[in-house]
């Protein structure tokens, strides 16, 4: 199967085609939510904060190629944050997070240096739903405090988007805030192939990690914009130009007023928050 006949089953459009953007036509089987078909047949994205910046939800499985996309963006001058490093920051040695692992897990999972021993506790918690929740309840909240922190100071330097790259994103509360949601695709056996090849993995502990988030199918469900990862890093490069173009359509100019009236600002991008929240809630 070429890379187009792909994206055509997928529901994306081919490669070149006119119409830019990458839009998914329909939830795939055996999902259980989905956005208007509008807003995914609509080929641009919606920006759905009319005068703030617009602020984008960048997620996929795992190593489908979320932080690939992500470096390109960074490359392009668009501020990414970037989930998976707050998450580093938030366990580092002196920080209230470790000290709650520690008091959980055990010293097991403390290297001789005072660092987190990732590797054990991965082994843990990629193979047991409980010790995973109990990691995520513990981890989560402080990483989202300081997403939050994050767009405010990108808000402040006068940014028109701002992107989230998030790996748990539709797991957790985080997609019913966002303006847009990107998901990164690639096919189960790419996503193990890749994920061994880049970890040194076993297929078992690939497999019990890719089993430990929701199926990339599902995700896609959610997506205003599906990036198809499937082909050459060429081709992903082509799409994540598209990509670029759209946003910086989507965003518009009305974010300036938002330094011009403060207030205002803040009082809108609370409420579109707010109705996004509740909309995305009653979908469900
Ligand atoms: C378990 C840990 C120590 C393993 O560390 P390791 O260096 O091997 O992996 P790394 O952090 O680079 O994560 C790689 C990928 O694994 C996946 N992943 C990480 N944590 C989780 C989780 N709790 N549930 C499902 N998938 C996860 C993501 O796709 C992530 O991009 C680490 O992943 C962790 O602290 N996870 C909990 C925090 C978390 O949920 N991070 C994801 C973004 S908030
Ligand atoms: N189009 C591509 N062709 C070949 N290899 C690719 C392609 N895109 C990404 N990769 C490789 O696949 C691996 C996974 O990509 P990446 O690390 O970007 O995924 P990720 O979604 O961020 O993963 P994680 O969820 O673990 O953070 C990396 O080694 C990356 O270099």
């Amino acid at each position: 199967m070429t890379f187009n006949e792909g994206n055509r089953a997928l529901g994306l459009l081919p490669l070149g085609s006119s119409r830019r953007q990458s839009a998914i036509e329909a939830p795939p089987a055996g999902a259980k939510y989905h956005y208007d078909r509008s807003r995914q047949l609509g080929q641009q994205p919606q920006p759905s904060q009319d005068c703030n910046m617009l602020v984008i939800g960048l997620t996929g499985g795992i190593a489908t190629g979320k932080s690939t996309v992500s470096n390109i963006l960074t490359v392009k001058g668009l501020p990414v944050v970037d989930a998976d490093i707050i998450a580093r920051q938030v366990v580092e040695p002196g920080t209230p997070g470790l000290a709650k692992i520690r008091a959980h897990f055990g010293d097991a999972v403390i290297q001789k240096d005072g660092t987190l021993d990732r590797k054990a506790l991965g082994s843990i918690i990629f193979n047991d739903k409980k010790q995973r929740a109990k990691l995520n309840s513990i981890v989560h909240p402080a990483v989202q405090k300081a997403m939050f922190w994050e767009v405010v100071k990108h808000w402040f330097r006068g940014e028109r988007l701002c992107v989230l790259d998030v790996p748990l994103l539709i797991e957790g509360p985080l997609h019913k805030m966002v303006g847009n949601i990107v998901v990164v695709y690639c096919s189960e056996d790419t996503q193990l192939k890749r994920l061994m090849l880049r970890d040194g993995s076993s297929q078992e502990d690939a497999v019990s990690r890719l089993r430990s988030q929701m199926p990339i199918a599902q995700k896609m469900a959610y997506a205003n914009i599906v990036v198809n990862n499937s082909g050459t890093r060429e081709e992903l490069d082509v799409q994540v130009d598209g990509l670029v173009q759209s946003l910086n359509k989507a965003a518009g100019w009305t974010w300036r007023l938002s330094w011009l009236l403060p207030l205002f600002a803040l009082l809108a991008g609370g409420l579109a928050v707010l109705w996004r929240v509740a909309v995305a809630t009653s979908r469900l």
